[in-house]
């Protein structure tokens, strides 16, 4: 059971590089099963908040509590292994494995060793899982594709099933839409709204469409600062979004 109110508090939170301010005195709190976007415009700190949670990093000032514990300077595995699963923007993969070993891989098969007929003999429930995990992102009956051989959309399908299969008290996904068709993110977007409410959910999205339909709260960044949040619909409504975003690069409003 979770032992405070909020899957993760970013107090304060800055990173520089060199002399680049990334993100400057940040704050962040999302509460057990909420689902926040992040969004904003090109360089105004996303990836770099995403990052400095997950542990990529240490930040240069600030601290973060995970599962309401102090996580500040602990490495990403331990970030991790507290229940934090993250999805990455360039493919993490296996390529010559089928859709079904990747999963199934990320469900702690330790075994692995190019033996999975063997292994599956022995386990066969994990197997169910990983139909059950497959089937949950869309990827019924691609169980026994090589990756190579997917689509992009059905790739980042995958990863997200192999995130899921952590089950993971806080998921975060870095620009998950990337790349994808407009029938793949109306696709994704009904896959993540339909997860199931215990997992918190983290999105860093250049997709408005996206992030709006699939947060309770969205979170907007611009030159390294938080600048506002608030719901979709405050958020759709913001005069200053709109501004931003029209000063920015316009596709990302798209
Ligand atoms: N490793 C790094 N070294 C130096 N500068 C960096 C590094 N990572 C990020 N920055 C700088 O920090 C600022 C914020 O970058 P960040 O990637 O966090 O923005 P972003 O909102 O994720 O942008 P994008 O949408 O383009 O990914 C930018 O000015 C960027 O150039």
């Amino acid at each position: 059971m979770p032992d405070s109110t909020h899957a993760l508090r970013a107090l304060d939170v800055s990173k520089t590089f060199g002399g680049v301010r990334a993100i400057k005195g940040v704050s962040l709190d999302i509460a057990w099963g909420e689902r926040i976007s992040v969004i904003g415009t090109n360089g105004a700190g996303k990836s770099t908040l995403f990052n400095a949670i997950a542990g990529v990093f240490p930040v240069t000032s600030g601290t973060i509590e995970l599962f309401g514990e102090d996580a500040t300077r602990l490495p990403t595995a331990a970030r991790a292994k507290r229940g934090l699963a993250r999805t990455f923007q360039t493919s993490r993969l296996f390529e010559g494995l089928t859709s079904a070993e990747n999963v199934y891989v990320a469900l702690g098969g330790t075994e692995f060793s190019g033996h999975l007929l063997r292994s599956s003999r022995r386990t066969p429930e994990r197997w169910l899982r990983v139909e059950e995990l497959l089937d949950r992102v869309g990827l019924s009956g691609r169980g026994p594709m090589i990756v190579a051989d997917l689509s992009h959309g059905e790739q980042r399908q995958l990863e997200l099933a192999m995130a899921l299969a952590l089950q993971p008290k806080l998921l975060m996904l870095d620009e998950p839409a990337a790349g994808f068709s407009p029938a793949e993110r109306q696709h994704l977007s009904a896959l993540l709204r339909d997860l199931p409410r215990d997992i918190t959910l983290l999105l860093i999205e250049h997709d408005m469409d996206i992030a709006l339909a699939v947060a309770d709260r969205v979170v907007v960044m611009h030159d390294g600062e938080k600048i506002l949040e608030g719901s979709p619909a405050d958020i759709r409504a913001s005069e200053r979004v709109r501004e931003i975003y029209l000063g920015g690069s316009i596709d990302d409003a798209a």
